[in-house]
């Protein structure tokens, strides 16, 4: 299929694209670059040998996405370019409803004029909010507790609204919960900036980049009194989009949560980057970061067994093992040194 990746130079975009060709797609990246890297294209070209076609365009520039969709001849956006930080969203809302909501109905437009019917959205999971019980199902009720949250959520409801109306597009909304690693090849893997994840700033304190990481509550309702969430490991979460890609039919609407269904706590997730780094990572205790759902793991069996997906990565140990290859070897992320 030709595949347009918005957000195709961010952290999971750049995965979807790296993963996509080796499937035999044939890929287009659009991004802004906004936070994403052309460093992280060229690392693809250069490890297959092959070029990247890249559209240096924002979402909301509909006219020149649909020329984009029309001469690439695409059959199918996956739909990553968003803003995608919690905290930014809450004091920053506007920008996130132009970007993230007001961006995709003009990605919409763009494929309606263009004719394209397939569309991969990312969701997430934060826009259940504070779910009543865990693990959380599709059928739970979504009510957000930020900005970030909301945009996407308006844009499920867009969608559901622009199928029923136009009964040969389809599309998936994945709502992913905690993504995590690097490709397992080392050729590709997250910088952000700034970086707010957990993951990654452990993995910065075990490299000496920065003194401590701060464990942001451990008064929570949980065995160790630390948040829990759900990884799930970036090229497992590829390729499910693949799948689900190709399971599309017309006037379909699906919803799925991405998670391995199975929690770990912040306290865990310290404890196994220490075993795997083999560093003395120091941690301090701080207090709660607002926002923030003591627990939020999926339940995920509907992809299972509608789609046939199944998580390759199931040990954290594995997921943080492919984030510490990609740190230790580009301790400066996707920057010159
Ligand atoms: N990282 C996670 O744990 C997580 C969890 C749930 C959902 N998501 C979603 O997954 C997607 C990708 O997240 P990520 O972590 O790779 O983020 P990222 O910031 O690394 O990548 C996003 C990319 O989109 C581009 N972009 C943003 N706005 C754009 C616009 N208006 N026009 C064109 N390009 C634009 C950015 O330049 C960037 O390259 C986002 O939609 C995010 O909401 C991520
Ligand atoms: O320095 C830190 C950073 C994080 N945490 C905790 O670690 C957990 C994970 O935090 P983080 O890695 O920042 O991810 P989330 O806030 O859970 O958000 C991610 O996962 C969501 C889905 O769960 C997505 O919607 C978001 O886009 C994505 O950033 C949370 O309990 C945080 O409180 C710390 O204790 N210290």
């Amino acid at each position: 299929m030709n595949v347009l990746v918005t957000g195709g130079a961010g952290y999971i975009g750049s995965h979807a694209v790296k993963h996509l060709r080796e499937q035999g797609h044939h890929v287009v990246v659009l991004d802004n670059l906004h936070r994403g890297h052309r460093a992280a294209l060229d690392a693809i070209e250069q490890a297959s040998g092959k070029h990247v076609p890249f559209e240096e365009l924002d979402l909301r520039h509909t006219e020149a996405v649909t020329s984009a969709l029309v001469h690439h001849k695409i059959d199918c956006v996956m739909h990553f370019a968003a803003l995608a930080y919690v905290g930014e969203s809450v004091t920053e809302p506007l920008t996130y409803y132009d970007n993230n909501t007001a961006g995709t109905l003009s990605l919409l437009q763009a494929m309606h004029d263009a004719g394209v019917r397939r569309l991969v959205f990312s969701s997430t999971c934060a826009t259940y909010g504070e779910p009543a019980s865990m693990p959380i199902v599709e059928t739970m009720p979504q009510s957000p507790i930020n900005p970030y949250g909301w945009s996407k959520l308006f844009v499920e409801r867009i969608l559901i609204d622009y199928a029923n109306a136009n009964k040969d597009f389809a599309f998936a909304a994945l709502r992913y919960f905690n993504v995590a690693g690097s490709a397992a090849d080392g050729t590709i893997g997250e910088d952000h900036e700034p970086e707010t994840h957990l993951i990654p700033i452990i993995l910065e304190v075990a490299l000496g980049q920065r003194e401590h990481v701060t464990i942001f509550g451990e008064d929570y309702d949980t065995p160790d009194g630390t948040c829990i969430r759900d990884y799930i490991h970036v090229e497992d979460l590829v390729a499910a989009h693949s799948m689900v890609m190709q399971k599309l039919n017309p006037a379909d609407q699906r919803f799925y949560n991405l998670g391995i269904g199975q929690g770990y706590s912040v306290k865990q997730i310290v404890d196994a980057a220490r075993e795997v780094t083999g560093r003395d990572i120091p941690a301090q205790m701080g207090p709660r970061r607002p926002g923030d759902p003591p627990s939020l793991y999926a339940n995920a069996d509907k992809l299972r067994t509608e789609v046939g997906w199944t998580p390759s990565y199931t040990d954290i140990h594995r997921v943080i093992e492919t984030a510490w290859r990609w740190y230790r070897n580009h301790p400066d992320g996707y920057a010159q040194p």
